[in-house]
């Protein structure tokens, strides 16, 4: 395979727009001495306005400290993050004085978790104003725009629903629209579709598509689901906390990520399949034919 240093590969996206997120050698090494973990190596990476950025990888190789770095959620080793805001002013996020962190994420961030993270005493409503309070918005107004949102999701009619009233796929729309409270710049999911069922979880990479074409926001999503390729601009590979061109990767046929091929493999009607692991690979010789007719 092809590997790159530390800097995303560049990648055609069609956009010529502004940069929204700007990080230059982005570090983060958890532990000390023998226990040191470098989860995130001198990372280089340009997100732009009204970009759908999908970095993929296996797991262990850093997806979830490079986005919580860049949500402001988790300080860097070193390295800077440099977010421009809706009023076109530029912010070090890295150096953000931690008492201002809370402003910063409340009026840059929106973010969406693979278990959407909703409070289930509040209804949709609610958990959607409560996100608005936070960013400021109080009263009726909250409510007016919590429910403009569920609008926008497309569950206008499920607004005084409570979470635990709601399929996983409806959920995570109000999650959506929990992260749209604050109108932010960027959107960061982690795994937004990882508990949702094939045509759910297009629904959502769809929404996501379009939340980022009509409002020019970027949103960077970590993810193995590749559905959510179809939607990206661009797709970045993220291996040992750098990343990788995706050039001579191929798709393990079970779990569907991008693999070197260099691991487990079998011989199957004339080519060579790789897979991911040995669980993956037992999986396919248990039954071949699940995997390769029909797949995505
Ligand atoms: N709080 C922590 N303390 C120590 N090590 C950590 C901590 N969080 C993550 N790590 C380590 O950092 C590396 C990157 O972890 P991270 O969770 O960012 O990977 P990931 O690509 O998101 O994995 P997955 O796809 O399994 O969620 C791993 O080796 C992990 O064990």
């Amino acid at each position: 395979m092809t590997t790159a240093d530390h800097t995303a590969p560049e990648q055609p996206t069609g956009r010529d727009r502004p940069v929204t997120v700007a990080v230059r050698g982005l570090t983060k090494t958890y532990g000390h001495g023998a226990a040191e973990v470098a989860a995130v190596r001198e990372v280089d990476l340009d997100v732009h306005a009204g970009e759908v950025l999908l970095v993929m990888g296996p797991s262990g190789s850093g997806k979830t400290t490079l986005l919580l770095m860049l949500g402001a959620l988790l300080r860097p080793t070193a390295g800077s993050i440099v977010v421009t805001g809706r009023d076109r002013r530029r912010v070090e996020i890295a150096t953000t004085l931690e008492r201002e962190l809370p402003a910063l994420r409340a009026n840059t961030f929106g973010f969406i978790f693979q278990d959407y993270a909703l409070l289930d005493a509040l209804t949709a409503t609610e958990n959607i104003a409560v996100a608005a309070n936070i960013a400021g918005i109080k009263g009726t107004a909250a409510n007016r725009r919590a429910r403009a949102l569920l609008d926008r999701v497309g569950l206008a009619h499920r607004a005084a629903a409570r979470p635990s009233q709601m399929s996983g796929g409806e959920q995570q729309r109000v999650s959506v629209a929990r992260a749209l409270a604050n109108d932010p710049p960027v959107l960061l999911a982690d795994e937004p579709t990882a508990n949702l069922d094939a045509s759910r979880g297009r629904d959502l990479s769809r929404l996501l598509r379009q939340l980022a074409d009509e409002d020019d926001r970027s949103i960077v999503i970590v993810s193995h689901d590749n559905r959510l390729r179809e939607v990206a601009d661009r797709v970045l590979w993220l291996e040992d906390g750098r990343f990788k061109t995706l050039a001579g990767l191929v798709v393990d046929p079970v779990c569907r990520m991008q693999v070197e091929p260099t691991g487990p493999h079998v011989d199957w009607e004339g080519r060579t399949l790789w897979f991911c692991s040995e669980g993956c690979r037992t999986e396919f010789t248990a039954d071949p034919q699940r995997f390769v007719a029909g797949g995505d």
